[in-house]
C-alpha cells in the first residue's frame, strides 16, 4: 500500500478466485501509485458461503452470509462482489481487472492482456491445474460479459518460476515428455516476486544473496531465491508437490497412486480427491487442515501433522540451499509464515547446528526479523501481498 495522493486516474480491481474462495481487491491509480481502497472475500462457497468487504485499516464496511448447505458458484460470488462494490461506492470506474492464474503453461511468462483467443489456451491448460484453473477463468468469462469495456489481465503463479534453469524443470522422464510440457512449473511465484521486490527495503543483503522463501498458506511451497530470481521450487508440475499442505499431501513417491490405483482399486478421481482434500495436515491429524486449530489441539495426531509440516520444511531447505550453493537467509510469509511463531520457532530450532539462532521474543511478536545479531543466517518474517503485484503488473500490461 502506497501513500498516494495526487489525483486519480481510475481504479484497478484484482480478482483471486481460489477452490473455495474468491477474494477481491480495489486499487485507486494515482501518479504516486497504488492505493488500497477496500479488500474483500466471499469464503466458504462450498457449503457455508459468507461475504465480507473492509477498508484498509480493517473496518468492516459490508457483509453477507448465504444459506448453509448452499454451494454458491464463483459467478454467484462475484455477482455479489460487484453489487457491493456499486453500493459501497456508486459511479467507480474500473480501468482494469486484473486476476491470479494458477497456470500460464511454458508459453505465458509474463502477464497477459486477455482475448478470447488468449482465454481459449488458458482454458486449454485446465488438465495441468484441474483444481485451480477452471475456477480462475470463470471470473474473467463473466467479467467478460458484464463489463465488456474493461480491459482484464491475468497474472501467472507459474511465471515468476520461468527463470529456472532447464535442469531444475525437469523430471527424469522419456525426454519427449519434457518437450510436450510435463514439468516442474512452481507456483505462488506472485507470492514470491512481491517478496522479491520487498527483499532491497527490508534486508538488502537477501536482495542480492541466496534467499529460501517459505510460501505457508493453505497451499505451501519454498521458493530458491538467488539475487531475487527464482532458481528452485518445491512445488512442481501440480500444485500437489513440495511442502506438506493444509489438505493436499506435498511430495510422495508416485508408487504409492500406482498402488492405489491397481492394489487398491482406487479410481483417479478417488485418488486425486485423497490427494488434493483430504491429505496434509487434515489427513495426517484427523483434526482440521488449520494451523491455528492444531496448534492450539492436544491430540497427539494434531501434534504430529504440525512436526510432519515441519520436517518437511527442514528437509526441503537443505535441498534448496544447495541448489543455490549455500543459505544467507530466510524469509517466512502465508497465513502461517506470518502468524504461526511456534512453527517458525521449531524449524529455526532444526537450524541450530547451522549456527541459526531464533530471538524468541521478535518471533512471538511476528518482528519483521526474528533471528539474533549473532545468528549467522538471518530469519525474516515479510506479509506476502498477491493482490498489490497483480495490481502492478495489470497496469504495467495496460501501459504496455
Ligand atoms: N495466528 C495464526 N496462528 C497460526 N496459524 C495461522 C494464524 N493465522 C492464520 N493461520 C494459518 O494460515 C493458514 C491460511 O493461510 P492463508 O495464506 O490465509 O491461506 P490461503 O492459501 O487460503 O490464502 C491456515 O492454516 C491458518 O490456520
Ligand atoms: C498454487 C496454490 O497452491 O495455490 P493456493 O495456495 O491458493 O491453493
Ligand atoms: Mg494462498
Amino acid at each position: 500500500m502506497t501513500d498516494a495522493r495526487s489525483a486519480s486516474t481510475g481504479m484497478v480491481a484484482v480478482v483471486n478466485a481460489g477452490s473455495s474462495s474468491l477474494k477481491f481487491s480495489l486499487f485507486e491509480c494515482s501518479a504516486d501509485g497504488l492505493t488500497l481502497v477496500m479488500r474483500g472475500l466471499a469464503q466458504g462457497l462450498d457449503s457455508a458461503a459468507r461475504f465480507e468487504a473492509k477498508d484498509p485499516a480493517g473496518k468492516v464496511l459490508a457483509t453477507h452470509a448465504w444459506e448453509a448447505g448452499q454451494r454458491i458458484g464463483h459467478d454467484a460470488a462475484l455477482h455479489h462482489v460487484i453489487e457491493a462494490v456499486r453500493g459501497l461506492l456508486p459511479g467507480v470506474q474500473l480501468r482494469a481487472i486484473g486476476h491470479r492464474v494458477v497456470h500460464g503453461g511454458t508459453e505465458f511468462s509474463a502477464p497477459e492482456l486477455v482475448t478470447p483467443e488468449v482465454l481459449e489456451k488458458l482454458t486449454g491448460l485446465i488438465p495441468l491445474a484441474p483444481l485451480h484453473q477452471p475456477d480462475n477463468l470463470a471470473p474473467i468469462r463473466l467479467a467478460f460479459d458484464l463489463l465488456p469495456d474493461v480491459p482484464q489481465v491475468a497474472c501467472f503463479d507459474t511465471a515468476f518460476h520461468r527463470s529456472m534453469a532447464p535442469l531444475a524443470q525437469m523430471f527424469a522422464l522419456p525426454y519427449t515428455y519434457y518437450d510436450e510440457g510435463l514439468r516442474r512449473y512452481g507456483f505462488h511465484g506472485l507470492s514470491y516476486e512481491y517478496i522479491a521486490s520487498r527483499l532491497p527495503d527490508v534486508a538488502p543483503a537477501l536482495a542480492s544473496g541466496r534467499a529460501a522463501v517459505m510460501h505457508l498458506g493453505n497451499g505451501a511451497s519454498a521458493c530458491g531465491l538467488l539475487d531475487g530470481r527464482s532458481i528452485a521450487s518445491t512445488m512442481g508440475f501440480s500444485a500437489l508437490d513440495g511442502l506438506t499442505m493444509g489438505t493436499r499431501c506435498g511430495a510422495i513417491d508416485p508408487g504409492v497412486v500406482l498402488h492405489l490405483i491397481q492394489q487398491r482399486g482406487m479410481s483417479a478421481a478417488d485418488v486425486e480427491r485423497m490427494l488434493y482434500r483430504q491429505s496434509g495436515l487434515l489427513g495426517i491429524s484427523g483434526v482440521s487442515s488449520d494451523m491455528r486449530t492444531l496448534l492450539a489441539s492436544d491430540e497427539p495426531r494434531a501434534k504430529l501433522a504440525v512436526e510432519h509440516f515441519v520436517y518437511r520444511i527442514v528437509r526441503e531447505l537443505g535441498s534448496l540451499a544447495f541448489a543455490m550453493g549455500g543459505l544467507d537467509g530466510l524469509v517466512f510469509t502465508g497465513g502461517i509464515g506470518e502468524h504461526a511463531a511456534p512453527v517458525r520457532q521449531r524449524v529455526v530450532a532444526q537450524m541450530a547446528w547451522f549456527g541459526a539462532e531464533l530471538d524468541a521474543e521478535a518471533n512471538a511478536a511476528n518482528a519483521t526479523c526474528i533471528t539474533t545479531p549473532a545468528s549467522r543466517c538471518a530469519v525474516y518474517v515479510i506479509p506476502t501481498d498477491e493482490e498489490l503485484m497483480i495490481a502492478r503488473h495489470t497496469l504495467r500490461a495496460l501501459d504496455a
